[in-house]
């Protein structure tokens, strides 16, 4: 029993006092900085397309039900750590439930991803945005499903929850989908300063609540993914993602101290971020995530020896032979060192991947990291 909840909060939150101890916390360990026999595994995007397993449960059910059922976002949660020695689970659902949980609509077509049937058009659209303080009591179905999967995991892995970074939100809510320039978004960010730093507010202060409610029901390590700091240089970047990042990061750990619960490890993962780095590791996250293109040695270089880094093989590294991704395997631990440090890709799992290479590929972490 490692989490108990003293002060009284709103509704929402469920309140929870008796998970299972934990049997493996080599992730929270090295989270901390802490020594640990093994280097941690966990892989982002374990849950998806690639397992039968999963489509086979996607294929009866619409996207956001799967999200918002708890039974079967524990369900696929659970399955790659079924299947792979795993140190981390992480929560099945997706950063876009918080534009949701403000009000907009958004869909997952088959073949094209999440589509905005009516992003953002302009400034004056902002006023149809839900309060941020409200939106969290939409999600309680996902403080419900962190925490039947806690349960679940009976402490053999770590139960990580997560959100999107706000810079990375509003490219979707003016964007209205994925796109490989978000021009439209950065058109905000000069057109319309003031605006978008107004945006970028009532992201972040949902988030908090969101993170915040997410540790109350039993995440354990946190990840922020700011998935489209590519788009942003070292200018942007600093105007428009890192203060957000900073709030969100300072807000939750003085939020989750005042309940009484455990200071919870934070991981930022600044895709496409090489150039702000530095600016990053200035901030209290203590896990920076490193996507594929940066050098291992080089990462280090840029943090500092304190933080904890995660990362960072190439996922299509993982259409090579079992044999090539031992090899590169081996490497990457070398570079990165057994101590402050979390092995992962470099970006998530594709749909088209084999099972059995990502086996190989934790086989192989824990095959070159033993003591
Ligand atoms: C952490 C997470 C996410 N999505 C999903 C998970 C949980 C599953 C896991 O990681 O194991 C399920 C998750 N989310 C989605 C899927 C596939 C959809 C399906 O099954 O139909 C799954 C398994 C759908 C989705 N959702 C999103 C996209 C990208 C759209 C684009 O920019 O073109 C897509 C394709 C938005 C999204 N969602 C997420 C990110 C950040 C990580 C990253 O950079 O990839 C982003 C950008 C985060």
């Amino acid at each position: 029993m490692d989490h108990v909840f003293h002060k009284p909060t709103p509704d929402i939150f469920v309140f929870q006092s008796g998970f299972p101890a934990m049997v493996n916390d080599r992730l929270l360990r090295a989270a901390r900085g802490e020594e640990v026999d093994q280097v941690p595994v966990w892989v982002m995007r374990q849950a998806g397309r690639y397992l039968p397993e999963f489509r086979e449960v996607r294929a009866k059910h619409d996207f956001f039900t799967m999200c918002q059922t708890p039974s079967l976002s524990c369900q696929v949660t659970l399955q790659p750590l079924d299947r792979f020695p795993l140190d981390a689970a992480i929560i099945f659902s997706d950063i876009l439930v918080i534009p949701q949980a403000l009000g907009m609509e958004v869909e997952m077509r088959p073949g094209e991803g999440p589509v905005f049937p009516s992003p953002l058009r302009g400034p004056e659209d902002l006023s149809l945005l839900a309060p941020p303080g409200d939106a969290c009591t939409k999600l309680k179905y996902v403080f419900d499903a962190l925490t039947l999967t806690r349960k679940e995991l009976k402490g053999k892995a770590t139960l990580i929850g997560f959100s999107g970074a706000p810079w990375t939100i509003m490219a979707y809510m003016i964007e209205g989908k994925g796109s490989k320039t978000m021009s439209n978004a950065k058109g905000w960010l000069y057109k319309h300063r003031e605006a978008s730093h107004k945006l970028l507010k009532i992201i972040t202060d949902a988030t908090v609540h969101y993170l915040v409610g997410q540790v109350q029901a039993g995440a354990q390590v946190l990840q922020v993914f700011e998935s489209h700091a590519e788009h942003l240089g070292p200018q942007l970047f600093r105007e428009f993602a890192l203060p957000y990042l900073k709030q969100i990061c300072d807000q939750v750990k003085e939020q989750v101290q005042r309940l009484g619960l455990p200071d919870i490890p934070m991981i930022v993962f600044p895709k496409g971020g090489h150039y702000a780095l530095k600016d990053v590791a200035a901030l209290k996250y203590e896990v920076i995530g490193i996507d594929w293109t940066v050098d291992p040695t080089l990462a280090r270089e840029l943090v500092g020896p304190t933080k904890v880094l995660q990362g960072n093989l190439d996922p299509c590294a993982l259409y090579s032979d079992q044999k090539s991704i031992d090899a590169a395997v081996k490497d990457m631990v070398q570079k990165f060192g057994r101590r402050r440090y979390i092995a992962n890709l470099g970006h998530g799992m594709y749909p088209d991947m084999n099972p059995d290479h990502l086996a190989a590929f934790v086989q192989a972490v824990q095959k070159h990291s033993k003591d």
